[in-house]
């Protein structure tokens, strides 16, 4: 997202998406966006556990990067090709309700300030966008029950998103290959998971691969028949994870899908 000639391609794989008689909804993130007008600000950049310290001046940066930046420029990047954009962030029509939630550092819980993680999703006005064949592009910002806005992570968001609305796919876009298995002292990527293999890995993982692999796993224990990590720095990586069977990658998938052979684990899980 911070490349425009990806940028662009991405765009145009979604519209493509459409046409193929399939119904994309994007959840976008901008955390290096974010980064950047908050040092341009002079406020603090700081994460835990891969999420970010938000106090309430970090917040507002953080509503205005994403719903005033980032999702108009998606929205507009989509709508080269049609009318078919539609942008919204979690808070409208109560699409996302969240609570506060820490970040758990060690095993202990880590004060993060309005980070939200999303307990309720109304799909219905998403679902009617969809409905008209529009693509929405939603911003990872949810309400609490009384009205505070929280941040979400992006990963966390799409998943719980892609959950209600009983998505056959969720597909993440990162800047690495996949899922390292030893990071950052190699790079040999794990190219397919089952949800207890990733159950068993995520204390291991770190920064920002920990929401995005937490969020894998949310989805298909939520009834996604497929979370994949692929590499967004990919031209066309996108098209690539949805319509091919061994896309590179990390794979997840329930625990009842078969594993091929040679890459599952033995019977007593390791
Ligand atoms: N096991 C791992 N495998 C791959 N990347 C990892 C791993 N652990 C941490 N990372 C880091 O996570 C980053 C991706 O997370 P993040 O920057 O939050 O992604 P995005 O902005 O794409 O959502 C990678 O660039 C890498 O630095
Ligand atoms: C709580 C939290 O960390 N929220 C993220 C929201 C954006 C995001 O997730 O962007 P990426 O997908 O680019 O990382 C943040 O403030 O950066």
């Amino acid at each position: 997202m911070v490349d425009p000639s990806l940028y662009r391609t991405f765009a145009q794989d979604v519209v493509e998406l459409l046409h193929a008689g399939l119904r994309p909804v994007v959840v976008h993130g901008g955390g290096p966006q974010i980064s950047e007008l908050l040092d341009r600000l002079g406020l603090e950049v700081r994460f835990e556990a891969g999420l970010r310290v938000t106090t309430p001046e970090t917040m507002d940066v953080v509503r205005m990067v994403l719903t005033g930046r980032v999702q108009r420029e998606l929205v507009g990047a989509i709508n080269a090709h049609g009318p078919f954009a539609v942008g919204l962030s979690g808070e409208d029509a109560h699409t996302m309700t969240a609570v506060r939630r820490p970040a758990w550092v060690a095993g202990r819980p880590v004060d993060i300030g309005l980070v939200g993680d999303i307990t309720a999703v109304r799909a219905d006005a998403i679902g009617a966008l969809l409905e008209h064949g529009r693509i929405p592009v939603v911003s990872p910002v949810a309400r609490g029950e009384d009205g505070t806005v929280y941040n979400v992570n992006a990963d966390l968001a799409a998943s719980a998103l892609a959950v209600a609305l009983g998505a056959d796919r969720l597909v993440m876009m990162t800047d690495v290959e996949g899922l390292y298995a030893d990071w950052p002292h190699s790079t040999e990527v794990i190219d397919r998971l089952t949800a207890d293999q990733l159950d068993a890995l995520l204390p291991e993982l770190a920064s920002g691969m920990l929401p995005k692999m937490e969020g894998c796993l949310r989805a298909v224990r939520g009834g996604v028949t497929r979370a994949q990590v692929v590499d967004g720095r990919i031209p066309h990586a996108l098209l690539h994870g949805v319509f091919t069977e061994n896309a590179p990658g990390t794979t997840v998938v329930p625990d009842e899908a078969p594993v091929p052979e040679g890459l599952g684990g033995r019977e007593d899980g390791t």
